[in-house]
């Protein structure tokens, strides 16, 4: 293992204890978390679509947050990972979407139409204040952030547990910042573009 990869393992796991230990706590749907981000979608500019994640582990349910831009018609979806070392796909979703157990652990929408979403909501086991995060390790957020962001405006915010915070994220070239972060405390990160 490289020096960065022994760096971002020792990251993932004490993020991983925290995050953990914060779900015990706080359970999947922290309230004050859900109404931040419904508050962040709907003062920020109206998206095509929004994808967002279906949880797994110890993650925060971003479900509930959706609801208002749902009912007001915002196309959802879902991310399905097509191959390892290649950006996530997106399915359309809604609440009576029936879901399948996906190649790596989540579950994804059965079928459905293929969605091109211009908001992401990104799950995370670690972030810092500059925008950086630390996923399971499969650079598949980085790869699609690249992806999607290298053919139209993205935005992109992190949901998490204040927990999930450190100093500072171990970063490398492909890392790519997200433009928000927000945790049960609010919006704790913010960057000057959102
Ligand atoms: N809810 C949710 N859905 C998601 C993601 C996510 O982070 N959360 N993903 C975000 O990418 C994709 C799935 N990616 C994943 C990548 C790796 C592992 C995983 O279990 N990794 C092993 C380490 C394996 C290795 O290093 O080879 C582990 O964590 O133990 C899980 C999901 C798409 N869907
Ligand atoms: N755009 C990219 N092009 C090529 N390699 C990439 C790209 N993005 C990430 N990688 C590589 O993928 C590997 C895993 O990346 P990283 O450790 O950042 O994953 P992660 O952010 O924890 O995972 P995820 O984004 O799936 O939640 C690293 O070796 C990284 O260099």
């Amino acid at each position: 293992m490289s020096d960065m990869q022994t760096a971002k393992a020792a990251a993932r796991k004490a993020a991983a204890d925290r995050r953990a230990a914060a779900h015990a706590e706080h359970g999947p749907h922290p309230g004050s978390a859900t109404e931040a981000l419904r508050h962040w979608i709907a003062a920020g500019p109206r998206p095509r679509a929004i994808a967002a994640y279906l949880p797994m582990r110890t993650e925060i349910d971003p479900r509930p947050a959706l609801i208002d831009a749902a009912a007001a018609g915002v196309p959802l979806a879902m991310p399905v990972v097509v191959e390892r070392g290649h950006p996530l796909i997106f399915r359309a979703w809604t609440p009576d979407t029936p879901l399948v157990p996906g190649a790596f652990g989540a579950h994804v929408p059965a079928s459905g139409a293929l969605v091109e979403p211009d908001l992401l909501v990104v799950p995370l086991l670690a972030f810092d204040r500059r925008g950086y995060r630390l996923g399971y390790g499969g650079g598949f957020y980085d790869r699609t952030i690249a992806a999607l962001a290298a053919r139209h405006p993205l935005r992109t915010v992190g949901l998490a547990y204040a927990a999930q915070e450190c100093d500072a994220v171990p970063v490398e070239a492909t890392d790519m910042p997200l433009d928000a972060v927000i945790t049960e405390k609010g919006v704790v990160f913010s960057a000057d573009s959102v």
